[in-house]
């Protein structure tokens, strides 16, 4: 029997579950080890890949939240305080003077010997300069103590957490401008497909455009790898084969196309024949002929073809693989349960991922579910799942799952 035809035997599909936890047992055999370190403007999207640990107090200094005065609760008696001192953020004060108050304003250290803030609204200010205290005092009021937010020695990050805005936000709270990172996965991109040109050309009889590429290209680049575009690969066994060996230096070969049962779908067969195919045939939707293997020691991640399931099976499988590779704990994508606003009577015996939005608080899916129409996923703001065997009712409970949480 010829490897496709074998390939081509009814064989029980794997559930989504168990193939994503292969896949991600698979990227932790294989971690990416080397690490850089970068200034923080260039850290973004990255993975931090040692622990963060604070090297100062936050705040470092006792400091007022608000525009105000500073004393001693006790000096205050009911008699006006004169002001010794005023003092801005960024300027250290004086010992507080007994008996009287500093102007102060938010951010400004807190003088040794104050112990409460009152805001200027809750004062009044005499002719004289000598201020009143309207309200009731507390000890520590708008003080931001010493250490509130965090104590020098304190574990702020743990390796392994992605760097966005927040994160680089808080290493700069504590001072640091360079961290170390795991380099950048490095994905050689592959469209595979006798039909495929590039936008921009025109097309011939039989031809469509080439829209995996971008796609992928596109996404990978925001999940912060490094991409090297192999471009269009020709349907033949032969130039599957060599295309796969000249890729060489790159931690995953990520293609489209070729990995169904016809007689053209050959990247499948070179992985098969290489005897190296670990995941084939998933109980997903779009996205079944999901394939996973190795050619010549290089993890292969053969995405189907069709425009829907590139898109699930990429962002549902393939991006938890490529963020557990870099060390990532937690790749799962937050599921909101939302009401269903429309009806599924027909059970599956794959689990479906059908492209949807959320209007009026319930979800919507988009009229065409087909995996060849990607203007489902443009229309759409997430994915909706229906588990195998589930016939969801309007106003039943689904889980959805926002693009964001998967685009980035
Ligand atoms: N007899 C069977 N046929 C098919 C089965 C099956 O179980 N038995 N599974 C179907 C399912 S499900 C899927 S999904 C597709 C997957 O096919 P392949 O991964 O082999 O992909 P191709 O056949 O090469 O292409 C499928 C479809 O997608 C279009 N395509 C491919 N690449 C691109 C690209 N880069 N940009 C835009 N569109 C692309 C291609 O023209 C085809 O229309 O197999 C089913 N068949
Ligand atoms: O899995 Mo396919 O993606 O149903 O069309
Ligand atoms: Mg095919």
């Amino acid at each position: 029997m010829t490897a496709v035809a074998e390939a081509s035997q009814a064989r029980p599909l794997m559930p989504v579950e168990q193939a994503l936890e292969q896949l991600l047992a698979l990227a932790e055999a294989a971690p990416i080890r080397d690490t850089e370190n970068l200034p923080l403007a260039e850290a973004e999207g990255r993975v931090l890949a040692t622990d963060l640990v604070a090297s100062l107090d936050l705040p470092p200094w006792p400091n007022s939240a608000m525009d105000g005065y500073a004393l001693r609760k006790a000096d205050w008696q009911g008699e006006p305080l004169p002001v010794s001192q005023r003092i801005f953020a960024g300027h250290a004060p004086q010992p507080l003077q007994p008996g009287t108050c500093a102007r102060i304003f938010t951010g400004a250290p807190v003088p040794e010997g104050a112990d409460c803030v009152e805001m200027q609204e809750n004062t009044e200010v005499a002719e004289d300069g000598r201020v009143r205290f309207l309200e009731p005092l507390h000890a520590d009021q708008n003080i931001r103590p010493q250490g509130q937010e965090t104590r020098k020695g304190e574990q702020v990050m743990s390796a392994g957490t992605r760097l966005g805005p927040i994160e680089l936000g808080l290493a700069a709270t504590l001072g640091h401008g360079r961290l170390d990172v795991v380099r950048k996965v490095r994905v050689a991109v592959l469209s595979t497909g006798d039909e495929l040109v590039e936008p921009g050309l025109p097309l011939g009889p039989g031809q469509i455009y080439n829209s995996n590429r971008r796609l992928l290209v596109s996404w990978l680049q925001r999940l912060g790898c490094d991409v090297v575009d192999a471009g269009i690969l020709p349907d033949d066994l032969a130039l599957t084969r060599a295309c796969l060996a000249s890729l060489g230096d790159v931690d995953l070969i990520l293609s489209t196309g070729g990995v169904s049962v016809g007689e053209a779908d050959y990247l499948g067969a070179a992985l098969r024949e290489a005897g190296e195919l670990a995941l084939w045939k998933l109980a997903i939707k779009p996205g079944k002929p999901l394939t996973f293997g190795h050619f010549q020691g290089v993890p292969v991640i053969g995405l189907p073809g069709n425009p829907a399931s590139t898109l699930v099976t990429f962002g549902l499988l393939t991006r938890p693989y490529l963020l557990r590779r870099q060390g990532v704990g937690d790749v799962t994508p937050l599921r909101f349960d939302m009401p269903a606003g429309f009806d599924w009577p027909k059970a599956g015996t794959r689990r479906e991922y059908l492209r949807a939005r959320i209007e009026q608080g319930q979800v919507r899916i988009y009229k065409n579910q087909s995996s060849g129409v990607l203007r489902s996923a443009a229309w759409a703001e997430g994915l909706v799942e229906v588990r195998e065997g589930s016939t969801p009712k309007q106003g039943d409970s689904v889980p959805f799952i926002p693009f964001s949480e998967l685009l980035g």
